[in-house]
């Protein structure tokens, strides 16, 4: 049944609008081969070897014909039991040379198709980090990661294996066929009309089942969507006490994927037995037909008995092919999915290099929306002097964020123009851009690695000492010398042996050590104690010192010494001044800051 888990590993979440069958078999499959050039001797050979194995395996079956003729009927008359025995290890050395051939061409196709998985997963991997933001935005993390795992394994196991069973199906359905032919004709008949037969019951069969599978792998991957929001919001689960309803959930999935997959498999697994049987027909019908021109036509036991032979043979590679062709589809709808990404468009990186940034941004009449017809931010214009310190605050929702995101250029803006010392972001090398730009996140994305790589993220060239000096900047030196290892203590699964305000202390120091003359914080100070929200204020401080600064302010106290505020609602800047400025205007922001002096 290599065809039916085939099919269900290659599943793997659907990106929405994607069909599950391949759409472009013969560009798949073209492409799918240049991935096997750089091991083609490895693949000729394997090739080769098949057809070795194929041809072995016909002969053998054939020399039995001279065996029972010559050496068993006509045992007296040809040399006797020597003879015979002479025969028998001829003939059995044509078939060693057959499984020599075969466990070759097993491990020459191994050495092709993980090379091939290699490339692919490889490909994958850089195409993605070139993907623009909004691609991760639309793709759910569980569908992604299984086009490195489901997709490309079954890619890999129709490498392996079904791609050679399929060729060596073909040859031998062909070489049989022949040898068929050869040795009668006229049996040969039976054969060529149950051919047909046997075909087109084995292609119904495959047509239906492969419908089936689409249903199921659509299934399997809103299964796997639900298991990895589930895992990955466990301790949410659990707080609210939604096991229950993550549970019923799951059953819901669980079920749909259970009816789909009985459907499924029931046409896969009905498949073998049906084409087996109808194979078993066409056996017996020669058999009968082959015995009666024996006696009465004077046909030859040993060709009787080599016809018989083929004839059961024929099937099997019919019903080999029928079995292969699900896994095949599956693989190459597999591959589709990974080329598809493969072929998205790419962030455009290409641009002027720009030297000595002052870190002057200005934004001009900037509209912006996620998705189409819904513009989240509208004519936003604004001025931030190198050095100078910009404010937004608003409610929640009000585009704050969405504004800091476009300055990175991780979205392109519909309209207006942003520009860095003058000129358009859009013109500007994205690399370079992005390492004049520093961010402080309030979700601070930790890697596995040591403290001190993990700061050194700010900037890979920076030396050790410049990673403590920068730390010593965020006042994260203190507690990272109090960790068990120091800077060498290792950081694993996002940092989840630090608290809330060391990883924030460490996001901090990672901006600090960058020298990026721009800088965009998200100010996150709210889930830590006074005395750490202190010294994460000084750490900014520290770092917006000279720096042209951006920061998205939750508390209205921080931000008094801005230079200018801006206030958003709605997506529009609605007033914007200096602290005093806009206090005096007593519109949104003095509402804001009384509200807020009040609970002060
Ligand atoms: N990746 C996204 N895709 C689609 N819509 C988004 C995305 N990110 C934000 N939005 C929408 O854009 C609007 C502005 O969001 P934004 O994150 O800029 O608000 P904010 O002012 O920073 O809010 P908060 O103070 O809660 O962080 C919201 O309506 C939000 O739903």
């Amino acid at each position: 049944m290599g065809g039916v888990t085939g099919a269900m590993k290659g599943t793997g979440g659907s990106m929405g609008k994607k069909k599950e069958r391949p759409k472009n078999t013969k560009n798949t499959i073209i492409r799918l081969f240049s991935y096997m050039k750089e091991t083609k001797l490895q693949l000729a050979g394997a090739l080769c070897c098949v057809l070795a194995s194929t041809a072995s395996t016909l002969a053998a079956s054939y020399m039995l014909r001279p065996v029972i003729n010559n050496y068993i009927i006509g045992f007296n008359e040809n040399g006797g039991i020597k003879s015979l025995a002479m025969a028998l290890v001829v003939m059995a050395s044509v078939y060693l040379l057959g499984v020599l051939a075969t466990y070759f061409q097993a491990k020459l196709m191994l050495k092709v198709s993980q090379r091939a998985m290699f490339s692919l997963r490889r490909d994958l991997f850089v195409h993605m980090q070139k993907l623009p933001v909004s691609f991760f935005d639309m793709n759910s993390k569980g569908d992604l990661m299984s086009r490195y795992t489901n997709d490309v394994d079954v890619v890999g196991e129709m490498l392996n294996s079904t791609a050679v069973q399929l060729f060596s199906g073909i040859m031998t359905l062909v070489g049989t066929f022949a040898m068929m032919i050869y040795t009668n004709i006229w049996l040969s008949l039976i054969t060529f009309v149950m051919a047909p037969v046997i075909i087109y019951s084995g292609r119904f069969l495959v047509s239906r089942s492969r419908k089936y599978y689409a249903a199921q792998q659509k299934s399997l991957g809103a299964l796997n969507g639900c298991i990895e929001e589930t895992i990955s919001g466990q301790r949410v689960v659990k707080v609210f006490c939604h096991e229950k309803q993550a549970v019923e959930d799951f059953r819901k999935y669980n079920y749909d994927l259970k009816d789909k997959q009985i459907k499924a498999q029931f046409f896969g697994g009905i498949m073998g037995p049906v084409v087996g049987n109808l194979g078993q027909v066409n056996y017996s019908l020669t058999a009968m037909i082959g015995g009666i021109l024996c006696v009465l036509k004077g046909f030859d036991i040993g060709g009787l008995t080599i016809f018989v032979t083929y004839a059961r043979q024929f099937s099997r590679p019919i019903n080999e092919i029928t079995m292969q062709m699900n896994t095949i589809f599956s693989a190459l709808a597999g591959a589709e999915r990974v080329f598809d990404i493969c072929d998205m468009e790419v962030e455009d990186v290409t641009g002027d290099i720009p030297d000595n940034v002052k870190g002057e941004i200005v934004m001009d009449d900037v509209t912006f929306g996620y998705r189409k017809d819904t513009p989240v931010l509208k004519h936003i214009s604004l001025v931030a002097k190198k050095g100078q310190k910009i404010a937004f605050v608003g409610s929640t929702g009000a585009g704050k964020t969405t504004i800091t995101n476009l300055l990175t250029r991780f979205y392109e803006i519909w309209d207006g123009r942003i520009t860095l010392d003058g000129r358009d972001i859009r013109t500007l090398n994205m690399e370079e851009l992005r390492k004049n730009i520093a961010l402080v996140l309030q979700d601070t994305h930790l890697f596995t690695g040591t403290v001190m790589e993990n700061i050194r993220y700010g900037r890979l060239d920076a030396s050790d000492e410049e990673v403590i000096a920068a730390a010593k900047t965020a006042n994260a030196d203190y507690f990272i010398r109090h960790l068990s290892e120091g800077y060498d203590t290792v950081l694993e699964g996002d940092g989840s042996n630090l608290s809330q305000g060391q990883r924030q202390l460490l996001n901090i120091a990672r901006a600090a050590l960058s020298k990026a003359p721009v800088l965009i914080m998200d100010e996150a100070t709210s889930s830590v104690d006074t005395i750490t929200e202190r010294q994460i204020q000084d750490g900014m401080d520290r770092l917006m010192s000279d720096r042209t600064t951006f920061v998205i302010a939750h508390r209205l106290s921080t931000i008094r010494n801005a230079d200018a505020i801006m206030v958003l609602e709605n997506g529009e800047i609605i007033e914007w001044g200096t602290h005093e400025q806009l206090l005096a205007m007593k519109g949104r922001y003095y509402e804001l800051y009384t509200g807020k002096a009040e609970l002060d």
